[in-house]
């Protein structure tokens, strides 16, 4: 069982406020427009919820994954765009620079993050999403700089985010060194190179854009290569390690969603009366509302655990286990309460239809929950389980 501390407990409190007061409200129409909500990001910044987890040193607050899975909840319950940035401004790509870079390079990553970014992480590819290390996305050593080539896909951010973390299989004088991530700061000019390409217009979550994004002979200086401590030999590992933090934050997302479509989901129960009572006294709904309401705490108890878990970052199975049981019980939960309030659920006139949309991406995102399963199972049965089928014939 899990116990926030005072200071936790404050932490929470000013996030709903803001959530509740300044996001909440606008939440529909960022579903509408599909605008990037460049004026609550300006609040979440200037209320201190951006770069949380960037060390004092830098600038930031120091705080801990399990500060930042807090706030996260709190303003995807009142709106999932923020939900994600909250996730943006603290984890994945700002995690791993903070963790891995260099002086320089955390300087660079600090400045933008505080500076009101989002970064955007770049791995996934057309023809490696799941398979992400068989990405073909390469970096050509030339004298102090790298050429980069290739093409990432559903990159979160894309056309907003100044930060860009691309990971890139590294080679030098032709010979493959592993896989590394490189530093491409998209400030006011646009580095030649950098192509943003088309929108993929999505089904939820539809505040921030998803775009393809090419590199077509992207000049970076070697200084922007992060290489983590094992070297790049080790780097696709470390490099996925710090991304468990993000694992927990997409799946405190869609807890968020689980939590706000409920909440609602009750309140209507007692409001809408059919055969003379209040819908909430038949017992077919009572039993969905606790069937939802042990999904949801379960779900929490999962993520805060995750976010608590490993060292610099959360471990891979506690991460995956946590992820993949928010994501299902926000599929579940945002579908049961639509269901409660009947029709007016399914007009669009209505948050629930929104609910069930927003929560859909988590079992995909991120590492699909199938992905993630198998992640779950190595760990149990301590076996390495290669998806090749040369891997498992070379075992
Ligand atoms: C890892 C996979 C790509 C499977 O690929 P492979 O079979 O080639 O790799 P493995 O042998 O499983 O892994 C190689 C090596 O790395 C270690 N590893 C892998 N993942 C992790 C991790 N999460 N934490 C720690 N270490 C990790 C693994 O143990 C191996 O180490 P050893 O050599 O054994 O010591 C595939 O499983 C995978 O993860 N695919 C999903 C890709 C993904 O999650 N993409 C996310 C893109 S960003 C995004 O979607 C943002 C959306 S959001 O909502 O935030
Ligand atoms: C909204 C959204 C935002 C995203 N943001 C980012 C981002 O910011 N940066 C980024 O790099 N990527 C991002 N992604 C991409 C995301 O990481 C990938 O979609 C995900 O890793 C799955 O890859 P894929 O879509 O290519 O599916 P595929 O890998 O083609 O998978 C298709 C299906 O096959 C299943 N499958 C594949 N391999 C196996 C296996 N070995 N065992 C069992 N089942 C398997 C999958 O589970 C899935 O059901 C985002 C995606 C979405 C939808």
């Amino acid at each position: 069982m899990y116990k926030l501390t005072t200071e936790q407990q404050h932490l929470q409190l000013k996030a709903r406020d803001l959530a509740r007061s300044a996001f909440a409200h606008s939440a529909a129409a960022t579903d509408v427009t599909e605008d990037y909500p460049w004026a609550n990001v300006d609040r979440l910044l200037s209320e201190g919820f951006m770069g949380m987890t960037i060390p004092t040193e830098y600038g930031g607050q120091g705080r801990s994954y399990h500060d930042t899975v807090i706030v996260i909840e709190e303003m995807a319950k009142a709106c999932a765009t923020m939900g994600r940035i909250t996730v943006e401004a603290n984890m994945g790509a700002i995690g791993a620079i903070m963790s891995y870079g260099t002086d320089e390079q955390k300087k660079i990553a600090a400045s933008a993050v505080l500076g009101g970014d989002k970064p955007a992480i770049c791995i996934s590819e057309p023809n490696a999403g799941s398979a992400a290390s068989e990405m073909t996305t390469r970096a050509d050593r030339k004298g102090d700089h790298y050429i980069l080539n290739g093409e990432k896909y559903w990159i979160t951010g894309g056309g907003v985010s100044k930060l860009h973390l691309i990971f890139a299989r590294v080679f030098d004088d032709g010979v493959d060194q592993g896989i590394g991530a490189f530093i491409c700061l998209r400030d006011g000019n646009v580095p030649d190179g950098l192509v943003i390409g088309r929108r993929l217009y999505a089904m939820g979550v539809r505040g921030i854009p998803e775009t393809h994004i090419e590199f077509r002979d992207l000049e970076l200086h070697k200084s922007m290569l992060v290489v983590p401590p094992g070297g790049l030999k080790r780097g696709f590992a470390s490099l996925m390690s710090a991304y468990n933090a993000q694992r927990v934050g997409a799946g405190t997302v869609a807890l968020g969603i689980a939590q706000g479509a409920f909440e609602e989901a009750v309140a209507y129960a007692k409001d809408r009366e059919q055969f003379g009572r209040p819908i909430a006294e038949f017992q077919g709904l009572q039993w969905m509302i606790s069937d939802m309401s042990m999904q949801i705490e379960a779900a929490r108890l999962l993520l805060h655990a995750a976010a608590c878990s490993g060292e610099s970052f959360p471990d891979i199975a506690m991460a995956a286990r946590a992820k993949i049981f928010a994501a299902e019980t926000a599929n579940k939960v945002t579908n049961d309460s639509l269901q409660i309030y009947g029709s007016s659920g399914y007009g669009r006139h209505n948050a629930m239809e929104r609910h069930v949309r927003d929560a859909r991406m988590f079992t995909i995102a991120g590492g699909t929950a199938q992905i993630l399963r198998t992640q779950v199972a190595s760990s149990v049965l301590g076996m390495k389980l290669p998806q090749t089928r040369n891997g498992y014939m070379a075992r």
